[in-house]
Order: C-alpha cells, then structure tokens, then sequence
C-alpha cells in the first residue's frame, strides 16, 4: 500500500469502460490518413515541447477522444497523487519499503528541502573532483568500467552518446558479462599502470561484477600492477563489502537510487570522467528540467504524462505487443538496451503493488537499432508484417561531424520512413502493397548535448513512471531476477561433479552435454 493511498485497479475505472467502448465504437476503422485531413492542426494538437525534447505523437493510432479518455483515467487513477508522492520521498518503492528519489540527485544546490540533499551534493562534488583529477592524469590511458545492468547500460549508453564531448587520450570500457571472453579481450590491450578499474555495484554482490572485479584484481597484480587503492574505485552503496575488497576509494549512494535509476549517481563516475564535471552538471540541469515538467506541468501539456497514457493506449487498447526504438543517431547505438531494462525490468510485472494478479497485460517488449541499419533489416517487418509496432523515431537536428551530405540523408530516411509507414503506398495488393497506417512517434532534439541526453532519459524515466503507475504496479521493484540467480548456484557444483539428481530432464540432458 503506498503510504495511505489507495487507488482503483485501472480496469474497474469508468474512463476505463469508455476508452473500450470507445475503441469498439466511434474509433473503429480509425485511419490515420483520414484523421490528417479531417484535423488541420492535427501535428500542433498532438505534440508537445518540454524542455530540450520535442515530441511529435501525431501518426499515432490515436484520436481527441481516446486522449481526453486518457487524461480522465489519469485522474481516476491519481497519477498525480502518486506523483507528488515520489517527489515528496514516499516509500512509493512499497515491496522493498523505500523511497524512490533518483530525481533529488538531478535537484540544483540548496533547492530541495529533502534530508538527503546535502549529502547527494557532498558526494556529487567529491566524484566530480575525483572525476577531473583522473581527466588530467595523463598516465591513466583507460577506464574500465565493471558493472552489470544499471551499473553498465546508463554510463555506456551516455559516454556512447555524449563521445563529442569525450576528453581525448583515455578509452572507456564496459565489462559486464560474467563470460571471461569479454574481460579478458579487455585485458589484453591493457597495461596495469595505465589503467582505472571503476567496480561499480549498487549491491557489491552482484555475481558477475564480483567475478569480474576479482579477476581483474588478479590480473593487475600479476601484471607487475602496484597500488591497487590507486588503480581500483568502488561505485556502491556497499561502502564495507568495498572496503573488504580492498578499496580505498568510494564513491556512495542510498538505497532509493535503483540501480536502472542510478546513471545520475556515483554510478555516473565514467560519463564525468569522459565529459569532463561541467558536462556532467548540464546531464543532471537537463534532467532537472524535465523533472519540474513533469512534476507541474498540466496533465494535457506533460510529456512524459502523454507518452505513458499513449503507452497504455497502445499496449492495452489496441494490443500491440512491443514498441521498436529507432535512434537515427549512431551515438545513441545503445539507447535500446538502456530503455529495454528501464521499461522492462520497471514494468514487467503481472501483480499490483499489493501482490494481487493484474486483468490487464502491462510492460511491452522493446527493441530496435540506429537508424538507417534498421531500415536494412527488420523494417520490412515494421511496413508489411501481420503485427502493429510502434515505432519511436529519435532524431538530432544538429550533427557533430562535419561531413558534407550525410546528415540530411539520415534526417530525410528518418522522416521517410516515418511517411510510409503512415501513407502506405497501394498496389494491386500482393507483395508491393503497403497497408499503410502504422503508427509512430518523432522526437526532435536540437543537439545531441549533455542537457537534451539528461532530459530525454528523464522524460522516459517519468514515461514508465506513468504506465507503471496506470497499472497500480510497482516499477521500482524486480524480484523476477532472483530464481535464476538462486538456481544458477545450483547448478555450479553439479557442473563440476555431473551430479543431475533432483533436475528436471532437459536440464540433466544439456548439463551432460556441456560438461
Ligand atoms: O548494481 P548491482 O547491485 O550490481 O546490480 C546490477 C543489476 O543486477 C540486478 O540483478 C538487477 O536486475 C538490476 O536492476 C541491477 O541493476
């Protein structure tokens, strides 16, 4: 129960009813070819500037009514409520007792009452120190950033996007996978002299960061390495288990940073290393931006609100299963990866906060590449296949490479591809046809900078806070990792000794075979 506020399943709400009969009625047969037509200011209507981000929603499979429907569900189901809740500190985590306040660590100095907000500033300036002091060490050549889920996907997914803004002379790396092939293809093009290792780790138990971070240990200390407190920095809530591995140098956080919520933290410490501490501060302004948007501005003007509503429409109304990520931008080459775990992981759940079953389905799978190599892949799919997905264009006006030419042939496939999907293109039916009407949504930012990179990421932060919170399920919570941990265990000894006793037989047979 979140702190006092009981809110109604999303499916018992009268706007609920509506928007189904509504769907079934009035809206059948909705073509978005028509609705263009039909409604002039159909773009202005259906977009939306919030800070750094503009949001085109306008070739969605959607009409006025459904989105007043929305807005009225909004309210049903108190959005705002919960909302206010998670910015006043509320345990809105509820099944792990805690509150969720990864946006305090984006709030400027001496602007938040919050208790915490001294100490995040502490820290923030400690890492950021930490930060310049490793930018102007000539030795250090590389950082190796080990860490697994939001303590890889966030600072890879920036240092990648922001890698215009990267100091030059130092090579980032991300070692995530227990799968030694990874490290030790690191290993080899390192010298321990040279090198920073960042074990980054909410938890510090976290198996393959563990794996990873003793190995390396190994490594530089066979490698003739010396001072390992120089060499190896701890980004972790766990400053002991830090310290009984050995490192003198750690950079904290609290437990209502989840781990997919934590780029913004200590977690960041390689993106401040890439782009230097006052890069890092316009992420955490940009983010801040979208924050005070998405706390004040009115529902019908709110992003992140819209985006979340159109989610629900999506997913539960029209029943479309998964929603493909075109970032038309090479530097965004692993946005994918990042929203998958912070939409997937965040609402990939079938019980309510309460632990009661769910009647409505809830999280959509994500997936996508940089545009245009999608286009050369799956977009046949997209344009001809039996299923409806939405597809998120994202695309930067302003490039950072002075190359004639290429830029408007990106921004032209871009808007190209969004066209046809739209317009269709008829033939006499059979393999030249194209149906037409499939839905997508264009984000324009202006530069590809460390302010729109904060904003855009928050504005989908608060866009799975939205959904999740239609759903009444907790999006801070991911208890569905667990078992395969817990078996994993298991499984580790028996690989050793081939004992199967008590295996189902499919995993006897494999464990036979891979032994
Ligand atoms: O940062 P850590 O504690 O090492 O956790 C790393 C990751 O692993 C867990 O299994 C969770 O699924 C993720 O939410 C988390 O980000």
């Amino acid at each position: 129960m979140i702190t006092g506020l009981s809110r109604p399943h999303c499916d018992h709400t009268q706007a609920w009813q509506l928007l189904r009969q509504h769907r079934d009625g009035q809206f059948a047969g909705f073509d978005l070819r028509r609705a263009f037509q039909h409604e002039p200011a159909r773009f202005e209507t259906h977009s939306q500037q919030a800070p750094h981000v503009f949001a085109d929603l306008s070739k969605n499979l959607v009409d006025e009514h459904a989105r007043s429907l929305l807005l009225e569900l909004a309210r049903e189901c108190m959005l705002e409520r919960h909302r206010d809740l998670m910015f006043a500190g509320a345990p809105v985590n509820n099944t792990e007792g805690r509150a969720v306040k990864h946006w305090l660590l984006r709030v400027p100095r001496g602007a938040s009452a919050d208790p915490d907000a001294a100490e995040v500033h502490e820290t923030l300036d400690a890492m950021l120190d930490c930060a310049a002091s490793v930018r102007a060490d000539e030795a250090i050549t590389d950082v190796v950033n080990i860490g697994i889920g939001g303590s890889d996907l966030g600072p890879q997914m920036a240092v990648a996007a922001l890698e215009a803004f990267a100091i030059p002379g130092k090579r980032f790396h991300f070692v995530s996978n227990v799968d030694g092939h990874e490290l030790a293809a690191v290993l080899r093009t390192l010298r321990p002299a040279s090198t920073l290792f960042l074990i980054a780790s909410k938890t510090f138990t976290t198996l393959e960061t563990m794996t990873n971070a003793r190995s390396a240990r190994a490594w530089f200390e066979a490698e003739g390495g010396r001072d390992v407190a120089r060499h190896f920095v701890a980004l972790t809530t766990n400053t002991q288990a830090a310290a009984e591995f050995g490192i003198r140098t750690t950079f904290g956080f609290r437990d209502w940073v989840g781990g997919r919520y934590s780029m913004w933290s200590s977690i960041g410490l390689p993106i401040a290393i890439a782009i230097g501490p006052e890069n890092f501060r316009a992420l955490l302004a940009g983010a801040h931006a979208m924050d005070r948007h998405f706390a004040t501005a009115p529902l019908a003007a709110n992003l992140p609100v819209r985006l979340g509503l159109l989610d629900i429409w999506n997913r539960n109304f029209l029943g479309q299963p998964s929603r493909s990520i075109a970032p038309y931008h090479s530097a965004l080459r692993r946005l994918p990866a990042y929203l998958q775990q912070l939409e997937m992981e965040s609402n990939g759940k079938r019980v309510d906060a309460q632990g009661r079953p769910l009647s409505v389905q809830t999280s959509p799978v994500l997936w996508g590449e940089p545009g245009t190599n999608g286009q050369h892949a799956y977009f046949q799919m997209l344009h001809q296949g039996t299923d409806t997905v939405p597809v998120e264009f994202i695309a930067v006006r302003q490039a950072a490479h002075g190359l004639p030419g290429h830029h408007a042939q990106l921004l032209a496939n871009a808007l190209a591809q969004a066209q046809a999907l739209m317009q269709g293109r008829p033939d006499a039916g059979g393999h030249r046809d194209f149906p037409g009407n499939r839905p997508s949504s264009f984000f324009i930012l202006d530069r590809l900078d460390p302010a729109s990179l904060g904003a855009f990421i928050a504005m989908q932060e608060h866009r799975v806070f939205t959904s999740g919170s239609i759903w009444g399920i907790d999006s801070f919570d991911q208890w569905g990792v667990e078992l395969g941990k817990v078996l994993a265990q298991d499984i580790v000894p028996r690989l050793a000794t081939g004992e199967v006793q008590g295996l189902d037989a499919s995993t006897a047979g494999l464990l036979a075979r891979l032994r």
